[in-house]
């Protein structure tokens, strides 16, 4: 990808520098030396043939998901049907987005969680309290990052709030986003039938309350990766996430017995993970896992793609407990 140099912060009128607000402590750095980059060590998942999550999916697959969901949290897809070159082109415009002029993404900055479309980043104040399992008082340091939040859906055209200088973006947004309904319905129900539940009953409990929300991730150029991160170690809140990065530069990292493990991107797969609501949903038999993203020379993007319940409060699935 492209150094943007003298990227700007969508409320900071100088390009962004490496000034103390972004240094961590030292204890808090991320020690880039010492994460495991064996592309062995998460799983990747090939879906070739799994089109139908009505249908009982081949055990052996199955089996895949369910034992990445208990140990890991995470996996990689491949071949999950979601056109290559619709994940591309989204990516291509997620980068344009923030080269936009600062002033139109200050437009849309904003720390008011019930805006549809807002960007963000960790030195605009947030006027809520963001549920992450933080590890720490590192608060005061900014991340080297900026976020654009928006809803998603995969028939509605949640792109009608979108400023102009969105459009382009949210046309391949809307249409990568029909297909994404149709992969979380799969991979909610290869999960569904890994605990042992009906194919559709991930499915059915989520569209009871369902959340959809997209993160937009940039990490800008950065010239100190050791001594900065792009966001902090954290869980997802929600329930599934469905991940996009861009090739060319490793910031994703995942803590695995103590470890951290790079999640290097693989061309034309998705990173899938589960969060807090699944790991709850789940009756704790699929986790949660902590993650976090570095920086790099290089920029970085990624998506975010979240789906789950709304409420902040939800029980296991019933047939799950007691057993
Ligand atoms: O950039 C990444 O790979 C991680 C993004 C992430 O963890 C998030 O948006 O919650
Ligand atoms: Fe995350």
């Amino acid at each position: 990808m492209a150094h943007l140099n003298g990227f700007q912060m969508a409320n900071s009128d100088k390009p962004l520098a490496l000034n103390p607000s972004y240094i961590l402590p030292e204890h808090k750095r991320p020690q880039l030396g010492l994460v495991s980059h064996s592309a062995s060590k998460i799983p990747v998942i090939d879906l070739t043939g799994y089109i139908d999550e009505t249908a009982p999916a081949p055990s052996d697959l199955v089996r895949q998901v369910s034992h990445a969901c208990e140990h890991y949290g995470f996996f990689q897809i491949i071949n999950h049907g979601v056109p290559d070159k619709l994940c591309n082109r989204m990516l291509n415009e997620l980068t344009l987005i923030f080269q936009l002029p600062r002033q139109e993404r200050a437009r849309l900055l904003s720390g008011d969680p019930t805006k549809e479309v807002r960007f963000v980043n960790y030195s605009v104040p947030i006027d809520y309290s963001v549920p992450i399992d933080d590890d720490g008082p590192h608060d005061k340091v900014n991340m080297w990052s900026e976020c654009a939040y928006h809803r998603w859906h995969p028939t509605d055209d949640f792109t009608s709030q979108f400023p102009e200088c969105l459009r382009s973006y949210g046309e391949v947004m809307r249409e990568l986003c029909k297909e994404l309904g149709g992969l979380a319905d799969r991979l909610l129900s290869l999960m569904s039938q890994g605990l042992g539940l009906k194919n559709d009953r991930l499915k059915r409990r989520f569209e009871e309350d369902p959340s959809l929300n997209a993160h937009a991730n940039y990490y800008p150029p950065c010239p100190a990766p050791e001594l900065t991160l792009g966001l902090r170690p954290h869980k997802d809140p929600i329930a599934l996430n469905m991940l996009f990065q861009s090739l060319g530069a490793s910031g994703l990292q995942v803590m695995k017995d103590g470890e951290w493990i790079a999640i290097d991107p693989l061309p034309n797969a998705l990173v899938i993970n589960l969060g807090d609501q699944l790991q709850i949903l789940s009756n704790g038999r699929y986790k949660s896992t902590v993650h976090r993203a570095v920086n790099n020379k290089d920029a970085r993007v990624s998506q975010a793609v979240f789906y789950g319940l709304a409420s902040a409060v939800t029980d296991p699935i019933e047939e799950l407990v007691g057993v």
